[in-house]
């Protein structure tokens, strides 16, 4: 099995270089943006004639959310290019991606399935859209894993901001009226190998994210509860700590189909952050 990782700088594609120590005999590639810049369609071509991969998991994007607004040119260039570039030239490999729940405007008043329509607040989200659109049109076989607030051990996320945060400061205010869920990237990694072991799914959008339901208030409290920090933690609300881009007030995402696709249990989102915080502090 060849398995091609871009951005593999990324969370996720640290934590799948770590899992992929368990799979040995399976032929890794890790590629970071300097070895292959995925909107570089020329050599994208290149690796993927050379490597011949089955499957590429797509960890490569540019995530900056605020700063997307005006870095508009790049962030498509990084989200619906890249993508279209590896649909484009993969052949009959399998082209795992990764989305976001930011393709959604919120207004949903229950958990957002897989068909639902999509309205993005800002450039990040439309920029995503956009690649998934490019992936729908050119991938012969194709799995788009939209997923929501990614936090784990690697790289930077509202988990490490939180912990550098309470070092500096004794009061943090954090948002109450952005819901959501968590999501441990140690579990978005076994969930896009379960997919490899699957040899490939249906052709097909898919919802994962940890169980549960969120503010970034209740994920902060967590975090300090479960590394035995004292703070004070102020509720706030959106209009109160004010951003670029617009988020969601609302991204559940429903999670059933791929949980019937692959079978599996998903832990709650407390559940998975009480480890990683316990093996992180
Ligand atoms: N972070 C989150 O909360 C969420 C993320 N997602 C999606 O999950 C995926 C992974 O996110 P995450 O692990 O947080 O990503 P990170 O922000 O941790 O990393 C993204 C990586 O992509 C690399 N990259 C940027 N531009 C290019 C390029 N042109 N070619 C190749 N690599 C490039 C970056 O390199 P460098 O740092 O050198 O620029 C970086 O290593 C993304 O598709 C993201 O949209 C979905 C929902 C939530
Ligand atoms: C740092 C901080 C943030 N916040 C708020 C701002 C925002 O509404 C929310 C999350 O802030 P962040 O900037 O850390 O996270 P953000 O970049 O918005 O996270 C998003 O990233 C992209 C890539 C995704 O795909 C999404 O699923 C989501 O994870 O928390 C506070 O209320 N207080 C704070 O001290």
């Amino acid at each position: 099995m060849k398995i091609l990782i871009t951005g593999s700088k990324s969370q996720i594609g640290k934590e799948l270089s770590q899992r992929a120590l368990n799979f040995p005999d399976w032929d890794w590639k890790f590629m970071s943006k300097k070895e292959l810049d995925i909107t570089d369609e020329s050599k994208v071509k290149q690796i993927l004639e050379e490597f011949q991969p089955d499957f590429i998991i797509n960890c490569a994007a540019y995530t900056a959310v605020d700063k997307a607004e005006d870095a508009t040119e790049i962030a498509y260039k990084v989200n619906s290019e890249g993508p279209k570039w590896l649909s484009a030239h993969l052949g009959n490999g399998f082209l795992i991606h990764i989305s976001t729940d930011f393709v959604f405007d919120g207004n949903s008043p229950i958990a957002y399935q897989e068909e639902d329509g999509t309205s993005p607040l800002g450039v990040y989200g439309h920029s995503k859209l956009k690649g998934e659109k490019e992936i729908q049109d050119k991938a012969n076989r194709y799995a788009i894993i939209r997923t929501s607030w990614l936090y784990g051990e690697y790289g930077q996320n509202f988990l490490k901001t939180m912990l550098d945060l309470s070092k500096k400061t004794n009061t943090i205010s954090v948002v109450t009226d952005q819901i959501g869920t968590p999501t441990f990237t140690g579990d978005l990694a076994q969930c896009l190998i379960d997919i490899v072991l699957k040899n490939g799914i249906t052709n097909g959008t898919y919802h994962f994210s940890n169980e549960g339901v969120a503010s970034w208030y209740d994920f902060a409290q967590s975090i300090f509860e479960y590394a035995g920090k004292n703070l004070e933690l102020k509720p706030i609300k959106a209009y109160e700590y004010p951003t670029q881009a617009k988020r969601p007030h609302f991204s559940v995402l429903d999670k059933s189909k791929i949980k019937n696709e692959l079978g599996f249990k998903i832990p709650h989102w407390r559940e998975s952050l009480k480890k990683v915080v316990v093996d992180i502090s």
